[in-house]
């Protein structure tokens, strides 16, 4: 390509038709005009302007696997663990099915819910508490599901890594569980950080959950405020938030209003009665897509005009 063509390329704009994994059948958007002039914002910003958000669970695993078989949840995993008392299983059982149809009741107003949610993670913290536990067991069963996320999630986390995007893992779940996983199916890069509880240690005993506690109503930007990572993000404004449930799309409040912000949802579960809610929350929704396809397709487009302004910086310096 010669310097003009270059430059005329990196002028033109993309057309949403043109991009094949967003014109799929699966593939579903509200408003596609403003999905194409966002991904035009993005690739003319290029990658210092961008940051990811994703969420975890069923957002980075699968929501559905080949053979079947249930991933469990962050919590899901630390709960396997063989270790721990028959007392512990029984009673984290009781909390969770108290407080779990709180949690997604869909007439109860938010600031009520958060008190229960508090709630619910402080008292699941209290009862992780007073047992000696080894981190060895969770990376025992997190490794059984290594291969249980997404297909190409390596080579998107490896696509991050080499544009330098932040990227942040957010989870209300358990932060143990979520960075064992990443990191035995090797995708936890110097450039990823995942936000989420962690378990806390006193005198060789479990002593709860590290603060601050991310529940799901927190699960956001601004729990972040003056941290090193809210340092690091808070002047990329072009941000794609990632995940599977409605709330996860709230995950980059916080940041400034100006920013311009791609949200995809993985719809799976009920998808009829749900679709109406995740195409007015999501800006991309994804049935039952398995893959990480569509992000990665968006990262080629940015990567490529990249390249292209690098070309053409270089050819006129000469
Ligand atoms: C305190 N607590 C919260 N949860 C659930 O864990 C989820 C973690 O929230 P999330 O990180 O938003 O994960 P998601 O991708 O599954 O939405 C919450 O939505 C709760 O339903 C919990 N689940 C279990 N098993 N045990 C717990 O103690 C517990
Ligand atoms: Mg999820």
């Amino acid at each position: 390509m010669g310097c003009d063509d270059q430059q005329n390329a990196a002028k033109s704009s993309l057309r949403i038709q043109d991009i094949a994994v967003l014109m799929q059948d699966h593939c579903r958007m509200l408003d596609p005009a403003k999905v194409e002039r966002i991904i035009n914002e993005f690739v003319q910003g290029g990658p210092e302007r961008m940051q990811l958000v994703s969420d975890f669970d069923y957002t980075i695993t699968k929501q559905r696997t080949e053979d079947g078989s249930v991933v469990p949840s962050s919590f899901g995993i630390f709960n396997a663990c063989q270790s721990l008392p028959e007392s512990f299983k029984t009673e984290s059982d009781k909390l969770y099915h108290k407080y779990r149809p709180i949690e997604i009741d869909p007439h109860m107003p938010i600031p009520e819910k958060v008190q229960y949610m508090v709630e619910w993670w402080t008292k699941s913290g209290a009862l992780t508490t007073g047992f000696p536990f080894d981190q060895s067991e969770i990376d025992q069963i997190a490794s059984k599901y290594k291969n249980a996320l997404r297909d190409r999630t390596h080579e998107f986390f490896a696509d991050l890594q080499r544009l330098g995007i932040p990227t942040l893992v957010f989870s209300a779940g358990l932060g143990n569980s979520v960075v064992s996983l990443l990191r035995q199916a090797n995708v936890m890069h110097p450039n990823v950080k995942v936000v989420s509880n962690f378990l806390q240690f006193r005198n060789g005993l479990l002593d709860g959950f590290q603060q601050p506690m991310i529940h799901t109503f927190n699960k956001n930007e601004t729990v972040l405020d003056g941290s090193e990572y809210y340092n690091l993000v808070h002047t990329r404004d072009h941000i794609i938030v990632m995940g599977d449930s409605l709330g996860d799309a709230d995950m980059a409040s916080g940041v400034p209003a100006s920013s311009h912000i791609i949200k995809i949802g993985f719809l799976f579960d009920h998808v009829e009665a749900n679709m109406d809610k995740y195409m007015k929350t999501f800006d991309i929704v994804l049935v039952d897509d398995q893959t990480m396809d569509v992000p990665r397709a968006l990262l080629a487009l940015i990567e490529k005009q990249h390249q292209l302004k690098q070309q053409s910086t270089a050819q006129s310096s000469r």
